[in-house]
């Protein structure tokens, strides 16, 4: 996962860092290992601020902000996939040359042996893609001298696309004149640019893995980043920005995580042109149409209460119970002072923060059938605690439904399911699954309905034409998927 974000602020007098962790707040969701912003001024060099832990962890002091000076900045909320969980493989990362360059990455890459690059961070695909950008643009600076740092930044791209694969979408800074953005070409990974008109005529923009981060500062959307596109910002001379998208490499697909609409983004988030909400809506009421054939209406007839697993589960429950007519019973809540589970290191860790995370209202399950919603089943983790909750609670009969199909394969392009075997689906039936969380049942969406559901919710505008499913399927839409697989790591 990760999420990154990219500003540039039309007036270079004013600073940029406060409104950069304003919008890395907006995506901490999607990474809690590490965060970190970078910001320059015109024609300086860049500072970076970051460090392991929550925003508001490392940003816990306002002076940390305020002696970040400057009109231009990334910034990065991470979750490892590769490399160390230490402070210099927290991101932005730099090369700390000329040209200077700070960069920030979602996603997951290989590099085929030929790409030859030298890292201080081996296990970093983030430090690899980096060394190649920083190597190439030095040398492309050294041969075209008189070209402008635009053009040796295309040119710089033009020779990364052919020495990475996998999924990207990043944001790079380049000696504060450049603000950068670009994705894989398969679009597997987020990157979408918002503008804001100011009232003394001048145009802010900035980039970011969700719509709701551009919102939510007020940006309008422009438009997604395409598949193996790459957009440049450039500060001029007074204030002067201009906006140039290039496409690096023909689109291959437009094929877009699906996990992201399941589960890693915000509802109100606008993906691809895809509503993440409407998505989860209407794969609750395609479970419903599985809940009445798999379990039959008989049995969906004697469920009392439909009962969603915060947060995620939320939608697709309401939407479920809407249709099967059952009435919604907020049986599980969450301590707000807890954090997403799923993307935490180790069992044991995952374990003890579901627990603190989530508690039943025993009203609600006692002596009740129940349907259980959430939008996925990994490891088995939160459905195996939650089942032991209800039936504490004095459940009678549970079942557990999940709005996506069975997880049997490694998501390769930046979530660490580990290993494979430690997935409950894994060499498991329905009945086995059921058995190892102490449900009655499971129930999932098969995959065709998901990827129905997300391609009804796609607007008028969206090019999207399919999407990455590996997770539930093996098959991966790029090529590299075999490399990629072998090198994700246990955490
Ligand atoms: O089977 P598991 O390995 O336990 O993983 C699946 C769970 O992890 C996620 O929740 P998480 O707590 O990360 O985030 P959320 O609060 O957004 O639902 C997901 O929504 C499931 O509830
Ligand atoms: N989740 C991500 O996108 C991770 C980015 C990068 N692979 C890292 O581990 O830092
Ligand atoms: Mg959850």
């Amino acid at each position: 996962m990760c999420g990154i974000a990219g500003l540039l602020l039309g007036n270079s007098l004013e600073d940029v860092a406060v409104e950069v962790i304003e919008a890395l707040y907006q995506l901490q969701h999607r990474g809690q290992d590490a965060c970190g912003v970078a910001i320059a001024n015109l024609g300086q060099a860049g500072e970076c601020t970051k460090g392991k832990g929550l925003l508001s962890e490392v940003f816990a002091q306002s002076s940390q902000t305020s002696s970040l000076k400057g009109n231009i900045g990334i910034g990065h909320v991470r979750y490892r996939t590769a490399g160390l969980l230490t402070e210099n493989e927290a991101q932005p990362i730099s090369n700390r040359g000329r040209p200077e360059i700070f960069f920030a990455h979602n996603g997951h890459v290989s590099f085929p042996r030929t790409a030859g690059y030298q890292t201080t961070s081996p296990g970093s695909d983030s430090h690899g893609v980096l060394s190649i950008l920083a190597s190439t643009l030095e040398k492309i600076d050294l041969l075209f001298p008189q070209e402008s740092l635009a053009k040796k930044v295309l040119r710089t791209l033009r020779g990364l696309y052919s020495r990475c694969d996998g999924s990207f979408a990043c944001v790079a800074m380049v000696d504060a004149k450049l603000l950068v953005g670009f994705r894989d070409p398969y679009a597997i990974k987020p990157l979408v640019l918002g503008q804001r008109q100011r009232c003394d005529g001048l145009i802010d923009y900035m980039l970011a893995s969700e719509s709701v981060a551009l919102e939510k500062l007020d940006f309008e959307i422009v438009r997604d980043v395409a598949p193996g596109e790459a957009v440049i910002i450039e500060q001029g001379v007074r204030s002067q920005t201009t906006v140039q998208f290039h496409q690096i490499v023909p689109v291959r697909t437009y094929t877009p995580d699906i996990f992201e609409l399941v589960y890693f983004a915000r509802p109100e988030s606008t993906l691809d042109g895809i509503s993440v909400q409407e998505c989860r809506q209407r794969m609750g009421h395609a479970l419903a149409q599985t809940a009445l054939e798999e379990l039959g209406a008989d049995t969906c007839f004697q469920i009392d209460a439909v009962v969603p697993v915060p947060d995620s589960g939320y939608v697709s429950a309401l939407a479920l119970s809407q249709s099967l007519n059952i009435p919604l019973a907020l049986g599980l809540v969450r301590n707000q002072y807890c954090q997403r589970t799923f993307i935490l290191p180790g069992h044991e860790k995952r374990l003890k923060a579901v627990r603190r995370k989530l508690s039943p209202v025993a009203s609600e399950f006692a002596g009740r059938n129940v349907l259980i919603v959430d939008d996925s089943i990994v490891r088995g983790s939160t459905s195996r605690e939650i089942v032991r909750m209800a039936r504490k609670a004095g459940a009678r009969k549970v079942v557990f439904a999940s709005s996506s199909p069975a997880i049997r394969f490694n998501h390769i392009h930046g979530i660490d399911l580990a290993d494979r075997r430690e997935l409950v689906a894994y060499g498991r039936s329905n009945k086995e699954i059921a058995e190892c969380i102490g449900a009655d049942a499971v129930l999932y969406l098969p995959l065709d309905r998901l990827v129905g559901c997300c391609r009804a919710a796609q607007g008028e505008q969206s090019e999207v034409d399919g999407f990455e499913v590996g997770v539930f399927t093996g098959n991966y839409v790029n090529s590299g998927a075999e490399t990629l697989q072998n090198s994700i790591t246990a955490p």
